[in-house]
């Protein structure tokens, strides 16, 4: 049986990408493994934080920039655990039954409000798509929390934690600058709508907010709609060295992986 290692923290550190103020948001983190096909990585949500009052509208805009009517493409929040919970397992243990499908997802439920540090100086975000989550869907109480009607529908974790990038120089340092992509989602009802596209491109820019000039990934080489998905979006398969021994994303031995990457035009930054 697989075990899912859990962790918590709920740190102050203020998000960096946002427009929010800093003092209006705090942070829960949370660290996972994926079992199997899928590279490991953990989650971090945002949650608006104790200012007093509802948000301003020019606030409200900035929390939720509208990638089209329908789908929204943001950081995950709070409200958006269950839901980023139901996406991962119904995605990667599609054959899980009752009761170890529940389990499943209140295991990953608590991992997320759990949280689990990441080492200082990186960055790590959970992005969701989520559907039907208009403004008017969204209710704030006192600033601190919304009531969020939308669904989600898609996630994606990118981080510069590097785990799984090769180390530098003699002293193994982690890699700065490259990205990471993993924990990409989408639920079977809602593929072919070009959400991974959405989420891929969010991450990107998110990438380049932090600074980032390249964006890598492991892709299993037996998934060829994944593989299909990252070359549409321009990422490249890199060559690992012969008896290089990069690291790889926690999984089952028997999955080969392809390490890929993109280099990001930084001049776009937004
Ligand atoms: C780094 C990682 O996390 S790797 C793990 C990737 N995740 C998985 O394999 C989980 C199971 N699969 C999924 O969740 C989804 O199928 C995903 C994430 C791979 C794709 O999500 P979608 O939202 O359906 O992809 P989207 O609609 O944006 O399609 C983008 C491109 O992917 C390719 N693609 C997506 N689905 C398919 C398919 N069924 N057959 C062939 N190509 C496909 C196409 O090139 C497509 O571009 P196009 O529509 O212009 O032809």
């Amino acid at each position: 049986m697989w075990t899912i290692p859990l962790g918590i923290s709920v740190s102050s550190t203020p998000i960096t990408s946002s427009k929010i103020p800093p003092s209006n948001v705090f942070h829960l983190k949370k660290s996972s493994s994926f079992p199997s096909g899928v590279s490991s990585a953990p989650i971090e949500f945002s949650l608006l934080s104790s200012q007093p009052g509802f948000c301003r509208a020019s606030q409200v805009v900035d929390l939720f920039p509208a990638v089209s009517p329908e789908i929204m493409v943001r950081e995950a929040r709070i409200e958006d655990c269950w839901g980023v919970a139901e996406t991962h397992c119904s995605t990667f243990f599609p054959h899980y039954s009752f009761p170890l499908d529940f389990m499943l997802r209140i295991n990953r439920l608590v991992g997320m409000l759990a949280g689990f540090s990441i080492p200082s100086g990186c960055k790590r975000t959970c992005l969701v798509a989520v559907i039907g989550n208009s403004l008017d869907d969204t209710f704030f109480f006192d600033g601190k929390f919304s009531l969020n009607r939308g669904y989600v529908a898609g996630i994606l974790t990118v981080d510069t934690v590097a785990d799984f990038l090769p180390r530098k120089g003699p002293l193994r340092e982690r890699r700065t600058g490259i990205a990471y992509i993993s924990n990409v989602a989408v639920r079977e009802k809602f593929r072919r709508r070009g959400i991974a596209k959405r989420l891929i491109a969010k991450a990107e820019s998110q990438a380049r907010s932090w600074g980032c000039r390249a964006i890598a990934l492991h892709c299993d080489l037996n998934n060829p709609v994944a593989t299909k998905l990252y070359q549409g979006q321009g990422f490249k398969c890199i060559k690992v060295p012969e008896g290089a021994n990069w690291p790889q994303p926690k999984t089952s031995p028997d999955i080969k992986f392809n390490f890929m990457m993109k280099l990001l035009n930084t001049s776009t930054a937004s």
